[in-house]
């Protein structure tokens, strides 16, 4: 019991140290004028597309960027000038899906209380297959402003887990970043979950380990951390390949990314 009480406050510790980091870099990203984000993202940009890691992969899994992120615009346009595939996330909740499933309780009950609110998001993230550039500037924002096939589209389009094409290649949105290549997202531990079901479905295809998908986060220069200071993790916070800033580019361990 002891071990276990240790283990939820040690829980507790941890989700309250993320929410604080989360609310002081908002903060500091708002502090950013739109002509900072613009120049930093062009930075960022320039040096993946710089990069011989993004010119041998053939199969890109991309962000859509939101307000507090690199703007990924161009990278999209250049991966399809390129004729590389496009793999975009999906996590708007299907109500098709939502209908099939077991009806909720009419009250939530007393004790312990609940985990779950509704939400119009789903519980796991996807990656789709976008057809083409005029696709790309078709898409509309969902209810969290981020663009995203429609609900209609998204449960007819192919999903990067089954695929033999699967992104090689994967830039990863977050907020807080550090030296030790540790990422913190926005809390629903969507790409940490994708990343490791991404890794296991290359693992159950036989893909060789040096041919495994690379991942590597885009960030602005306030959402890294000054070496004194590290992204609070857990077991499932997995480092990534690398952090590309706009001025420094971080290694994670046994990093592939390649700058040059
Ligand atoms: N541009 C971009 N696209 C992305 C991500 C991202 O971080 N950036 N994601 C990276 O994972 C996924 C979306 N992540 C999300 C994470 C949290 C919430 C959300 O609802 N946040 C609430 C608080 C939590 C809750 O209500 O459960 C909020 O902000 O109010 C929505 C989407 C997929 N697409
Ligand atoms: N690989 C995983 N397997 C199972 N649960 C996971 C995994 N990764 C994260 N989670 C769970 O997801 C929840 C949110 O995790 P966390 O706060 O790390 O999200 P995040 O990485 O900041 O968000 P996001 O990836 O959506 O940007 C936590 O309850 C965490 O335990």
């Amino acid at each position: 019991m002891a071990s276990s009480a240790a283990t939820s406050a040690t829980r507790t510790a941890l989700r309250q140290a993320k929410g604080a980091l989360r609310k002081s870099m908002a903060s500091r990203l708002r502090g950013m004028s739109q002509e900072e984000v613009k120049g930093e993202s062009s930075r960022v940009t320039l040096r993946i597309l710089g990069s011989s890691t993004w010119a041998s992969s053939s199969s890109v899994g991309i962000y859509l960027s939101t307000s507090g992120e690199v703007e990924t615009d161009a990278l999209c346009r250049a991966a399809f000038e390129q004729g590389k595939q496009v793999w975009i996330p999906h996590f708007a909740l299907d109500p098709g899906i939502a209908a099939a499933s077991p009806p909720r309780q009419p009250l939530p009950p007393p004790s312990p209380p609940p985990t779950k609110r509704t939400s119009s998001f789903a519980e796991e993230m996807r990656m789709l297959l976008l057809k083409d550039v005029q696709e790309y500037q078709s898409l509309k924002p969902n209810a969290y402003g981020i663009r995203e096939l429609s609900v209609e589209m998204a449960r007819v389009r192919e999903e990067a887990l089954a695929s033999r094409t699967a992104p090689d290649l994967i830039l990863v949105p977050g907020v807080a970043f550090d030296v030790h290549a540790n990422r913190l997202g926005h809390g629903k531990g969507y790409y940490d979950r994708y990343l490791a079901q991404l890794h296991k479905a290359a693992r159950a295809r036989r893909v060789a380990a040096e041919k495994e998908p690379i991942s590597v986060a885009l960030s602005l220069s306030p959402q890294l951390l000054p070496e004194s200071q590290m992204v609070p993790t857990d077991e499932n916070d997995r480092p990534l390949d690398a952090i590309v800033a706009p001025d420094r580019t971080i290694f994670g361990p046994g990093s592939r990314w390649q700058n040059a």
